[in-house]
């Protein structure tokens, strides 16, 4: 289920999970959804719906393939002792209960030690476990391991926060509820100081 590694120095790929996808079998069945659903991909009165079976099956698989990347890091040269934080990072998962996405963003946070990441690295791990089917639990705690165990830093910080389409549209129907998940590592999560300041760069969590 983890991505695989390989390591160069200073780089890391972080490579997809092996899926094999075949979009004519899915295609097929979304159309079988559709018919069973009482949606006639084929009404001549509709001729629009006559690809959307393809179109569906072709959105997730894009939804749910992530992208390969080098998890670049470079030597902490200056020493630089203090958090490091990218906020609102935009993210978009689908919930592994009913396929539906889950929008919303992410604040990933670290303090540095050997080694000091390159930042859009931060966001591309985000994306990158966000490309599969989740709950936000998992791709919050699943974040923070990979920031762990490929930079080594003395702690790791992530908050999501997201809309839960399967909540808030269909089913409890809670329009302009939000969830925030925390994964903490290290100092930040043992040192309160250090979980305090996290918390207070993150800031508008509790909105
Ligand atoms: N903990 C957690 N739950 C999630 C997440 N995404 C969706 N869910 C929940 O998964 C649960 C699935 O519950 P079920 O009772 O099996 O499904 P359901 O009958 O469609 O339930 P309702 O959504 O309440 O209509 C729901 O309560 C969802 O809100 C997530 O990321 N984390
Ligand atoms: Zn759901």
């Amino acid at each position: 289920m983890s991505a695989s590694v390989s390591s160069i120095t200073g780089r890391t790929r972080v490579h997809p999970p092996g899926t094999v996808r075949d979009l004519d079998a899915a295609a097929e069945a979304a159309g079988a959804m559709m018919r069973a659903l009482g949606i006639d991909p084929d009404d001549p009165a509709t001729p629009d719906l006559a690809l959307t079976p393809r179109r569906l099956a072709a959105a997730y698989a894009e939804l749910l393939t992530p992208d390969e990347f080098d998890m670049t890091t470079f030597e902490n040269a200056q020493e630089y002792d203090e958090m490091v934080l990218v906020r609102d990072i935009p993210m978009q998962s689908v919930c592994e209960h009913h396929l539906l996405p889950f929008v919303g963003r992410a604040h990933v946070a670290y303090l540095p030690a050997e080694r000091i990441v390159g930042l859009s690295k931060l966001a591309r791990v985000v994306a990158h476990f966000a490309s599969r089917p989740q709950t936000q639990e998992r791709l919050t705690t699943q974040i923070a391991s990979h920031l762990d165990e490929h930079l080594r830093p003395r702690g790791v910080g992530v908050v999501i926060e997201a809309e839960h389409t399967c909540m808030t549209l269909r089913g409890a129907r809670a329009p302009g509820s939000s969830t925030t998940t925390s994964s903490l590592r290290g100092v930040i999560k043992e040192s309160p100081a250090s979980r305090a300041e996290f918390l207070a760069l993150v800031g508008r969590v509790s909105r």
